[in-house]
């Protein structure tokens, strides 16, 4: 089996903005002095390997990281220091809504979806109806998606992003704003993606579906990734 994911000595920073007041400013403007900046780390000299066909559950407490791994994987974001190789098609529902335009309906921005993932007009016009249908916001379709609900915005993109043929499918924590119904619906379909060799890396702060659905956990601390292995143990390390 081959590596599909290669994340070769990662970090990535940040610069955190600070509020000044009028008179810091003024006072730094006439110096000509510019406002410091603190870095922050989110990530530090992560290194990852994902095999294909592998489900990987990426875990960590608030601000450890995942996000902002799984955006560099995606090519969202570019690391500072590192490398990351990606092998395939890859289709991400990393944040609800990105990827669609809000002045455009839930049609249109299906093409558009569509098309910032890799299909043709023509593959999305053949699987359109499929995508309404399985998304079940038929009713809407033609609303402008500004008047969306977050629920309705991850049917749609989910619906997109699987109907994509992705070799490598990135989920962030999102599907937790889809109602239950809809989550059994995404994870059957999550389970047919891995049953068909594809490869997945899933965060979630849903610690018993990781633990069940992964073949594999890993735990990001601080942006360093400090455990790799069975996700039942990353699971019992966070727990303790
Ligand atoms: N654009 C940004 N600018 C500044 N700091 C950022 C930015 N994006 C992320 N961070 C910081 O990086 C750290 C890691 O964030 P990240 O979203 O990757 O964490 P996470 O593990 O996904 O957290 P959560 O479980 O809360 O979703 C956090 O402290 C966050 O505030």
């Amino acid at each position: 089996m081959q590596d599909v994911i290669a994340v070769d000595g990662v970090s990535k920073h940040f610069s955190l903005k600070h509020v000044h007041s009028l008179k810091e400013m003024a006072s730094r403007a006439v110096r000509r002095k510019t406002a410091p900046r603190d870095t922050f780390t989110a990530l530090s000299d992560v290194d990852l390997r994902v095999t294909e066909g592998e489900t990987v559950g990426l875990l960590g407490f608030n601000g450890s990281g995942k996000s902002t791994l799984l955006k560099c994987i995606s090519g969202v974001l570019t690391p500072d220091e590192g490398v990351i190789g990606v092998r395939g098609r890859v289709a991400g529902l990393i944040e609800v809504g990105a990827g669609f335009h809000p002045d455009l309906t839930g049609r249109e921005n299906v093409y558009l979806n569509g098309a910032i993932l890799g299909m043709s007009e023509a593959r999305i016009s053949a699987a359109f109806d499929e995508i309404v249908a399985f998304s079940e916001i038929e009713q809407f379709i033609d609303t402008e998606v500004k008047f969306y609900s977050s629920g309705m915005f991850l049917r749609l993109a989910f619906s997109v992003a699987v109907h994509t043929d992705p070799d490598v499918f990135l989920v962030d924590e999102i599907l937790a704003v889809g109602d239950e119904p809809f989550q059994k619906k995404c994870l059957t379909r999550i389970k047919q993606l891995r049953s068909e060799g594809r490869t997945l890396v899933i965060v979630s702060h849903d610690l018993d579906m990781v633990a069940k659905l992964c073949t594999r956990g890993v735990l990001l601390e601080g942006g360093h990734l400090v455990m790799d292995g069975d996700p039942a143990d990353v699971v019992a390390r966070m727990r303790s």
